[in-house]
């Protein structure tokens, strides 16, 4: 069992740094999911773990060892890691049955125990008829498959995942993203997980690492990025956050919650507990969290701008009166009879006023 810490990484590419400063605590047997904007370095981080890179300055360390530094790098062979990143190539010259069953041959592992394991893994990504295939003759999806029945087999104490379900249909990912719940729970290995999205994440991960510009904005549980993000990078990226600017934000009860003014309209927030009074600030909301309300008393003014129908609900985009260059949408029920034009009165049903500046 392996925990990971990062500690103070930084890495150059042709002078442009890519990670800043970069230090991850990762517990033995924790599950975490890496989400940022294309380019911010999460590739970069997970090669670096798996030794593939080599960084200009700071550690990692494999429960109390130091495998890297500027100094050191311990080879990626002797780091026992699974690796499924994209485009992370299978062994043209072996069948699929031999690209899974490979690690397993070298640590000696005899035929009939490696037949069973390897199809085993197969299995579970769907790909036992495939075994005598050779990999130029699969798809990408089923390429991808493969690798990750690899790993599996392998059943590595740490595990490295780039994208793993990209290429997936959304039917095969919805029982891969059961297949890595189960993995886990079975093995315990350590998982860091890179993906786009987000809904992925917040399923499978215990703690999400959100990253922009090669630095970590936050790392925390999933609920907690979601109804506590620490500044407005992480308030917006999380769940298509809103940030709202308040002004006169007074202490509330002792519960944490604090009254602000939001367009013009008095509402209570929620914040740190420490949060102390102030003329401005910023608060995320989702837009779930904005609500068409039932009298002008009970909410801020905002004029409809357009309602787009969406089925269950319609989406309605507004400007808040006080705020004419914001444009905002809500959802409603097809029974709130609005259209473009109306003034309407919308109130905050959840927010959290944002601890750290922009
Ligand atoms: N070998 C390299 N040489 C030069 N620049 C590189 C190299 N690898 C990555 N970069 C640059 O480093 C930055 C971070 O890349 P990285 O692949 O880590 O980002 P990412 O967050 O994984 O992006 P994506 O979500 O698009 O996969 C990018 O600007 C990229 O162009």
């Amino acid at each position: 069992m392996v925990s990971i810490a990062l500690k103070r990484i930084t890495k150059d590419f042709a002078k442009k740094r890519v990670l800043d400063d970069v230090s991850l605590q990762v517990e033995n047997g924790e599950f975490v999911a890496i989400l940022g904007p294309s380019g911010c370095g999460k590739t970069t981080m997970l090669r670096l773990i798996a030794g593939f890179e080599q960084m200009n300055s700071g550690t990692i360390h494999f429960n109390d060892e130091i495998i890297a530094s500027p100094e050191k790098n311990l080879p990626p062979e002797k780091r026992n890691v699974g690796i499924v990143f994209q485009n992370y190539a299978l062994w043209p010259h072996m069948n699929v049955e031999q690209n899974v069953g490979y690690a397993l041959k070298i640590a000696g592992v005899s035929s009939d125990e490696r037949r069973r394991r390897s199809l085993d893994a197969l299995a579970t990504v769907a790909m036992e008829n495939f075994a005598g295939r050779a990999p130029a003759d699969l798809s990408g999806g089923q390429r991808q498959r493969v690798a990750l029945a690899r790993c599996l087999a392998a059943n590595p104490s740490v595990m490295l995942l780039d994208e793993p379900l990209a290429n997936l249909d959304v039917h095969l990912r919805a029982s891969m993203e059961r297949e890595f719940s189960d993995f886990h729970r079975r093995t315990r290995a350590t998982m860091i997980y890179i993906t786009h999205d987000q809904s992925e994440a917040m399923a499978l991960a215990d703690r999400i690492a959100v990253m922009d510009g090669g630095r970590v904005m936050q790392f925390a549980r999933p609920h907690e990025l979601y109804r506590e993000p620490r500044n407005e990078m992480v308030a917006r990226f999380i769940g298509n956050g809103l940030v709202l600017p308040v002004a006169d934000l007074q202490r509330g009860r002792a519960d944490g919650t604090v009254n602000v003014d939001i367009f013009g309209h008095r509402s209570e927030v929620r914040a740190r507990k420490d949060q102390a009074r102030l003329a401005g600030a910023s608060i995320g909301v989702h837009p779930d969290d904005l609500k068409l309300a039932d009298s002008p008393a009970e909410g801020f003014a905002a004029e409809v701008e357009r309602i787009t129908y969406r089925g269950s609900h319609v989406q309605v985009h507004f400007r808040p009166r006080h705020a004419p260059d914001l444009s905002l949408s809500l959802h409603a029920s097809h029974d709130r009879r609005v259209s473009a034009g109306d003034t309407i009165s919308v109130c905050v049903g959840d927010g959290w006023v944002i601890p750290e500046a922009a």
